[in-house]
């Protein structure tokens, strides 16, 4: 996919529909009789405006799906919350998901937040007809006599460009760019306000994946919803992404509207991620970056990065840089970048 053409304009920003602050989340697991911590989500805040997309991006294990899991509510050990909060604001009320009961977050989950997860079509029964799924999942949650749900599924997924005749079908008639979309189209088909994407698209070739990309656009532009959106595809985000927070082991360190963090990026690490990509036309080898992410089971002190950094400098391996604001809705945390004293 060619990134620069599909860059859009930011949003103007809005009330917060998410709110995220200091959110540390941890697996502790025990080998040879000692426990130890893997600090998959470490001190990470953030916001995403109504009608937002916002996508994290960063490489495997950075700990981009125990950050939308921490977020969602949905951990199960030995992963658990060490600190922080994550409150959502649904039609007014603030809901901080650490405080509700587990019925209340199974009812917030069908009203107003939807988890696409990975490998989600697999949710789909395969000895049953898709209709099956779309009755055992949704219509508890709706409160509409059957007549009118199934008008309101129908109705849904034309919206999203399927044919009503999928509900017949069983998910091994279904290529897996449909099975997918089915999929989404069931996690929003009781028009929830924030969506949860963890890798919707990364099973799927480019066709099928630019398919799966629109819908997902389709559906914000009709619903109105946010999204939060997980790929380690940067090509997938400049598609998607209003605005683009870049993890690397376990730690936010830049986030910026789509287009500033494609053109501006200021963090040496999203620079390399940007500059890896591939351009039309331009055959030259891309430089890679020497050394590996750190074990998050132990981490380098100070600035994560820095054992790989080309900037770092004496203070980056002794104190953790503050995501420091550079401009507005721009926020990078880097010595070299901010100034030591920061
Ligand atoms: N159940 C688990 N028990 C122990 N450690 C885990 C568990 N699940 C994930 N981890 C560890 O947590 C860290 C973050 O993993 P996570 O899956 O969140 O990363 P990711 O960025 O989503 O990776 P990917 O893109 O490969 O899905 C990794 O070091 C991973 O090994």
């Amino acid at each position: 996919m060619q990134t620069e053409a599909l860059l859009h304009t930011p949003k103007a920003a809005s009330e917060p529909i998410l709110a995220v602050e200091n959110l540390k989340a941890y697996y502790t697991t025990k080998a040879f009789g000692i426990d130890r911590d893997i600090r998959a989500v470490d001190d990470i805040s953030l916001t995403i405006a109504k009608g937002e997309i916002y996508g994290v991006a960063g490489e495997s294990s950075s700990g981009k799906t125990s950050l939308i899991k921490t977020i969602v509510g949905a951990i199960r050990p030995p992963l658990h919350v060490v600190g922080g909060s994550v409150c959502f604001n649904f039609e007014g009320q603030a809901y901080n998901i650490y405080d509700l009961g587990p019925d209340e977050l199974q009812t917030i989950r069908w009203r107003h937040l939807s988890y696409i997860m990975q490998g989600s079509m697999n949710v789909l029964n395969p000895v049953r007809r898709i209709k099956h799924s779309f009755f055992d999942f949704a219509f508890a949650h709706m409160g509409l006599d059957r007549a009118t749900f199934w008008d309101k599924v129908r109705e849904h997924l034309r919206r999203l460009d399927l044919d009503p005749g999928v509900l017949d079908s069983y998910p091994h008639q279904l290529s897996g760019g449909m099975r997918q979309r089915t999929t989404i189209a069931l996690a929003t088909v009781c028009t929830p306000e924030f969506i949860v994407a963890d890798e919707p698209t990364t099973a799927l070739d480019v066709i099928v994946q630019r398919d799966v990309l629109t819908m997902l656009r389709d559906i914000q532009r009709d619903l109105g919803s946010s999204f939060l959106f997980v790929t380690h595809d940067m090509s997938v985000h400049a598609t998607v992404s209003d605005r683009i927070g870049i993890v690397y082991a376990g730690r936010l360190v830049e986030e910026a509207d789509t287009p500033t963090l494609f053109r501006g990026a200021r963090h040496p690490y999203t620079q390399h991620l940007v500059a890896s990509l591939p351009k039309i036309g331009d055959a030259t080898r891309r430089a890679s970056l020497s050394g590996r992410p750190p074990s998050l089971a132990d981490p380098p002190a100070g600035c994560r990065f820095h054992p790989r950094c080309p900037l770092a400098m004496d203070i980056c391996s002794k104190q953790v840089p503050p995501l420091n604001p550079l401009a507005p809705r721009h926020r990078v945390a880097c010595f070299a970048v901010s100034g030591a004293t920061s």
